[in-house]
């Protein structure tokens, strides 16, 4: 199917466009009252996301109600965990928890390695679901946690403000980590080449939690499993997220990847310099400024573009959209980068 809309496509890969593409990380199921009412017709978090119906319906909300240049399936990041055997709970108000965690050896052994299709067949119907839906409207991102990320959740059972339990595995038993990232690295390529077949456009890696490790670890822990993940997938624009992870940019510019993340943290000329011309950057407007009035919120988001150039460039935020932001704060985001960046390139 022809894509209508393929900015975002053609500026991952660094072809020419009239404007910027924008969308927002966690545009799907956070901001939009449309969004509640869907969830508040299920029993929570989970059901909505094991429901390929629902979780097609809120995936594509934000293209009509915002007018995003893409859309990204409605799932988590720790749906990859549940399918190696580590099943999670989502506690309202609080974020995720899972009852069992991995401390030793033997708690590998309950785990497998993930094979995408059959074991994530709901996340695999939402694509096919939204895909039809879209009927080639905009892309259709798809996404998964970064092995380190997903290693975090595993080893701690939940967010955690110094994630000291799997930080101090990386000195204890350093083996175990090993074994335990190869084994999420391979069930997250087996899971996104499921979602690129079942027609997700583009893909995402989030490493949400890069920013805790130092430096030599995150090279070691971190990003040698995302460069495998990239150099494995060959079909589609990889993107990959690393909040927190100034003192990787060089390094990261080495990856097989098409887009580079930049939270609000990274200075954008700043990360140019040390990334190159030859990734795409994606962000990075501070999240916050969108509790901002709305000449404020055009301010910023002008003042932003203006230091993107016209150069490699998908707009978003430094992060996800904070739950309470007002939509309309979030249109006048999306709307200025439209009419912006028209004129900047044109
Ligand atoms: C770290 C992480 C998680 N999940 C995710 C990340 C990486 C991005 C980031 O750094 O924010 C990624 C994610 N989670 C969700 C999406 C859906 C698509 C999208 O809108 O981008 C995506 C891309 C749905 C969700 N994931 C979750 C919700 C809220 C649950 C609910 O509706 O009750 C949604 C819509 C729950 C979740 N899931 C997670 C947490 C910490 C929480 C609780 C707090 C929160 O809301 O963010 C783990």
């Amino acid at each position: 199917m022809q894509l209508k809309n393929d900015l975002l496509l053609r500026a991952a890969r660094g072809e020419k466009v009239e404007r910027t593409p924008v969308w927002l990380m966690r545009q799907a199921g956070r901001i939009l009252p449309e969004y509640r009412a869907v969830r508040n017709s299920v029993s929570g978090f989970i059901e909505l996301a094991q429901t390929p119906a629902l979780a097609a319906e809120v995936t594509i909300q934000p293209v009509d109600l915002l007018g995003v240049d893409a859309a990204i399936i409605f799932s988590d990041i720790l749906v990859i965990p549940e399918a190696m055997g580590l099943p999670y709970e989502m506690i309202e108000k609080r974020g995720p928890r899972f009852p069992n965690t991995v401390a030793s050896a033997a708690d590998l052994k309950n785990l497998r390695v993930a094979d995408g299709v059959n074991d994530l067949s709901y996340v695999i119907e939402a694509i096919k679901i939204s895909k039809k839906a879209l009927n080639g409207r905009v892309p259709l991102i798809g996404f998964a946690g970064a092995p380190w990320t997903i290693f975090a959740y595993m080893v701690e059972g939940s967010g955690s403000k110094t994630f000291s339990k799997s930080r101090a595995m990386l000195y204890q038993d350093p083996e175990l980590a090993e074994e335990l990232l190869e084994m999420i690295t391979q069930s997250t390529i087996n899971y996104l080449k499921a979602q690129i077949a079942a027609g997700a456009d583009i893909v995402q890696l989030f490493d949400s939690w890069a920013g805790i490790l130092p430096p030599d670890h995150y090279k070691k822990f971190s990003l040698k499993y995302i460069s495998r993940i990239c150099d494995a997938i060959t079909e589609v624009p990889v993107t990959v997220f690393a909040k927190g992870a100034f003192f990787a940019r060089e390094e990261m510019a080495k990856l097989n990847c098409e887009t580079i993340g930049l939270d609000w943290n990274m200075g954008i000329q700043e990360s140019r310099r040390l990334i190159g011309e030859g990734k795409t950057l994606q962000g990075n407007l501070d999240p916050a400024a969108l509790y901002g009035s709305d000449s404020e919120v055009e301010a910023a988001t002008k003042r932003m573009l203006d230091q993107f150039g016209t150069g490699r460039h998908i707009a978003n935020l430094g992060h996800g959209v904070y739950p309470d932001i007002n939509p309309e704060k979030v249109k006048v985001f999306i709307n200025t980068v439209k009419e912006y960046s028209s004129k900047l390139r044109a």
